[in-house]
């Protein structure tokens, strides 16, 4: 491989792919601190978290996108603009599936919508969780993700298994056009830390609903502010919201049990994130389907 020291490469890289395909457990491990939220439930990333790789011929800033689907509400709409929006803006995309499930419709319809949109986007054909089957397994799999469409690379990858990732890597900084670092060395993320914090919190509020409730929570921080007198704690104040009652008697559980280890388990991850004590007030609220209605779905972020 020819490298010059002197070349300087940076720019955008995003990855798509079915949920679970593996997309933000490589965004961190590429990126190497935990910015976006990883869970092993599907469609947990919703917000475009950018992690940022440093190397030193190269920064890589990495867009977390939620997973395409066809959309049946007004958020899945959203979602999906949002995807479009990230893939006709970065310098290359990262096409994710993993070796150890079919190539299916769900492949397809990502490989079709990508065709149409990234006509001049360079795509890097990923196949992940390369150590859950044997390299034979893995060959087919390359193969058959090579017929869905135009890629520049094919590359196999696992993360748990250190497996390549300096190949992924270089795939990915060699599509960038050369120039300066376009963010300061240490920064990993540019999404407001309110966003995170909602992120963590709507990630503990899934923990355990098994597959429930996933598009029927949001969560929205009123407010952040250092409690008096004693500054050195943050008293972060959220609501979980939910569509409806029964919704809101799950995520609350008995006796209010679960409301409380999801907030002990929120609390846990951001006050790592921040580094800081906090006191979170969390409260669970109806929002009669906020997915449908334009007006909740900007308060809520969307
Ligand atoms: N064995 C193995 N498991 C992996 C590897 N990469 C990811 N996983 C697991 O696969 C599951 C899904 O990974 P995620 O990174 O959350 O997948 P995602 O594509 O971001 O999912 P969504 O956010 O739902 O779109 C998690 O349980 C990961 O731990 C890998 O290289 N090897």
């Amino acid at each position: 491989m020819t490298s010059s020291n002197e070349t300087h490469r940076s720019g955008f890289a995003c990855f798509v792919g079915r949920p679970n395909a593996g997309k933000s457990t490589l965004t961190n491990a590429l990126v190497g601190s935990k910015v976006a939220i990883t869970s092993s439930k599907p469609q947990t990333t919703r917000h475009a978290i950018r992690g940022i790789m440093n190397r030193p011929d190269a920064q890589l800033i990495i867009v977390d996108t939620p997973g395409l689907h066809r959309p049946r509400t007004l958020l899945g709409e959203r979602l999906n603009d949002l995807v479009y929006e990230t893939w006709s803006e970065v310098d290359v995309v990262g096409f994710c599936v993993p070796a150890d499930e079919k190539i299916g419709p769900g492949d397809r319809y990502i490989a079709e919508e990508l065709a149409k949109i990234t006509q001049h986007t360079p795509v890097v054909g990923i196949v992940t969780k390369a150590d859950r089957v044997g390299s034979e397994r893995v060959a087919e799999q390359l193969l058959a993700l090579q017929e869905l469409m135009e890629f520049t690379d094919l590359v196999p990858v696992s993360v748990s298994g250190d497996y390549q990732m300096d190949v992924v890597s270089d795939l990915l900084v060699r599509q960038l056009p050369e120039g300066p670092q376009l963010y300061p060395g240490g920064e990993i993320t540019d999404e407001p830390e309110s966003t995170l914090i909602a992120e963590l919190i709507r990630e503990a509020a899934l923990e355990g609903v098994r597959d429930e409730l996933p598009h029927s929570l949001a969560v929205l921080i009123e407010e952040m502010v250092p409690r008096e007198e004693r500054e050195d704690i943050l008293d972060v104040y959220a609501v979980i919201y939910v569509e409806r009652e029964s919704q809101k008697a799950i995520v609350i559980g008995k006796g209010g049990q679960r409301l409380k280890d999801v907030g002990t388990q929120a609390r846990k991850h951001i006050q790592a994130l921040l580094g800081s004590r906090i006191h979170l007030d969390l409260h669970v609220k109806v929002a009669k389907d906020w997915q449908r209605d334009p007006k909740q779905l900007r308060r809520l972020g969307f």
